[in-house]
């Protein structure tokens, strides 16, 4: 296949990457918004442990463990940022 078409299939798939990343981010200002009417914190470190473990489960390719960790925790990161 062509270096073009590689690429189109990059785009395609941060474009709803994207879109994901727009739903997530609307959930975690609700879920800040909940919490500051309820007087919590925003970092909640036993969730964000045990969302890591459960995605280490469910990915099928264990070689990218590494990788997709970075990513929720970076993801995790922008959502608490965004939650302040
Ligand atoms: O589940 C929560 O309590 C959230 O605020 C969401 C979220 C996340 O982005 O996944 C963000 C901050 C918490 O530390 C844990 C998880």
């Amino acid at each position: 296949m062509s270096l073009e078409k590689y690429r189109k299939m990059i785009e395609d798939i941060d474009i709803k990457m994207m879109d994901l990343f727009e739903k997530r981010m609307q959930v975690s200002l609700l879920i800040g918004k909940y919490k500051k009417d309820h007087q919590l914190p925003i970092l909640d470190n036993s969730r964000e442990i045990e969302i890591l473990n459960k995605r280490k489960q469910q990915l099928n390719n264990d070689e990218l463990w590494p990788h997709y960790e970075s990513f929720i925790k970076e993801i995790m990161r922008l959502s608490k940022e965004y939650q302040k």
